[in-house]
């Protein structure tokens, strides 16, 4: 009899006792982070509720609207967008917001007001969402600068400063992934108890990787040395077997099938946007962090992507900003 995997079943380590547990270590820790990751868990319970029955419930197809990237929204961006600023406010720590679907930076009102600000993909993948391929939720977290009070100032900090960072994937499973600067953990939410249980304790990307990740589609946009290192990765000179390729086309699912399996991941650039298409702030920051937590590498092909050096510029208003962020964001991951 496996005592242990019965102890993991009957001693079960839910997300919330998990973060309790590590926020114990922080005598100053008041608790608030813990209730704003619970917000943020239900959330994804209920986008993953809402994908999963998504041709059920007419939640498939355009809601009709477009957002700051000029992109189409689905039904369930909006839906998952509604969900998450809902969530998020009614934790009453979290003072400002920043959605992919949002032109501005969302401040909370003074009387809910907390000390946390929030960036995040509500749906990544938007490419996938009706063809029911896996996608996902992207999160990261800031602390508010010392004496500030909640400006775009205090989301225009560079990946480094990031506290804690996380994505929920919507797949065959419902898988929550999250660093608070201790390691990473994967979570899969039991849909019978509704409760993320611990599955993939103290994640470590291997060290050695088989697994290229990469929309080739865009080769003829790819600088000198992309090109060159994918030609190598399928016509290895070294006489070592070539690398396989594996490309979902939804970031959270490509990140994690390499956190788990190792490899590379990268965007590089598209017809529409040359040097990337990829967002800075919600999506390649997050990852970045849960990546380097995990024993990985995530590079922009010139320098470390959450270097603090990478962000700190201040142009007048917020979308011009998203948009010279975007041209940041190359390469995703080097592994
Ligand atoms: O279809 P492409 O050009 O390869 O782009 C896929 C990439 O775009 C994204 O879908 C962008 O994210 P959104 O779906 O949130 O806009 C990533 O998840 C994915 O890695």
């Amino acid at each position: 009899m496996d005592h242990a995997a019965d102890a993991m079943r009957t001693d079960l380590m839910t997300i919330t006792r998990h973060v309790l547990n590590e926020q114990s270590k922080f005598p100053e820790a008041r608790g608030d982070l813990t209730i704003l990751l619970n917000n943020i868990v239900l959330g994804c319970k209920f986008v993953c509720s809402s994908v999963s029955k998504a041709g059920l419930a007419k939640l498939i197809g355009l809601a009709g609207e477009t957002n700051v990237q000029g992109e189409e929204q689905k039904k369930l961006d909006v839906l998952s967008n509604d969900v998450f600023i809902n969530a998020l406010v009614s934790s009453g720590r979290t003072n400002v917001l920043v959605s992919e679907e949002n032109e501005d930076a969302i401040f909370v009102e003074p009387s809910k007001r907390g000390r946390y600000c929030v960036v995040f993909d509500p749906l990544d993948g938007s490419s996938n969402i009706d063809c029911g391929v896996s996608i996902g939720t992207i999160f990261g977290i800031y602390m508010l600068k010392e004496g500030a009070s909640g400006t775009v100032e205090d989301v225009l900090q560079p990946g480094t400063a990031m506290l804690a960072a996380g994505y929920c994937m919507y797949g065959s499973s419902c898988t929550l992934v999250l660093s608070t600067g201790a390691g990473v953990n994967g979570f899969t939410l039991d849909p019978s108890l509704g409760e993320f249980i611990l599955t993939h304790p103290d994640i470590k990307i291997p060290k050695k990787g088989k697994i290229y990740s990469v929309n080739e589609g865009n080769a003829k946009h790819w600088d000198g040395p992309t090109t060159k290192y994918v030609e190598n990765a399928k016509f290895p000179k070294d006489g070592s077997s070539p690398k396989s390729l594996r490309y979902i086309g939804s970031m959270v699912a490509d990140v994690h099938r390499t956190l788990l399996y190792g490899g590379i991941f990268m965007y590089p650039g598209d017809k529409k946007s040359p040097k990337g298409k990829l967002r800075v702030l919600y999506e390649v920051f997050p990852m970045s962090f849960l990546v380097e937590q995990a024993g990985g590498q995530s590079f922009t092909g010139k320098q470390r992507v959450s270097a603090p050096t990478l962000l700190l510029i201040r142009v007048s208003k917020f979308c011009q900003l998203l948009n010279c962020l975007q041209s940041f964001s190359q390469h995703s991951c080097q592994l």
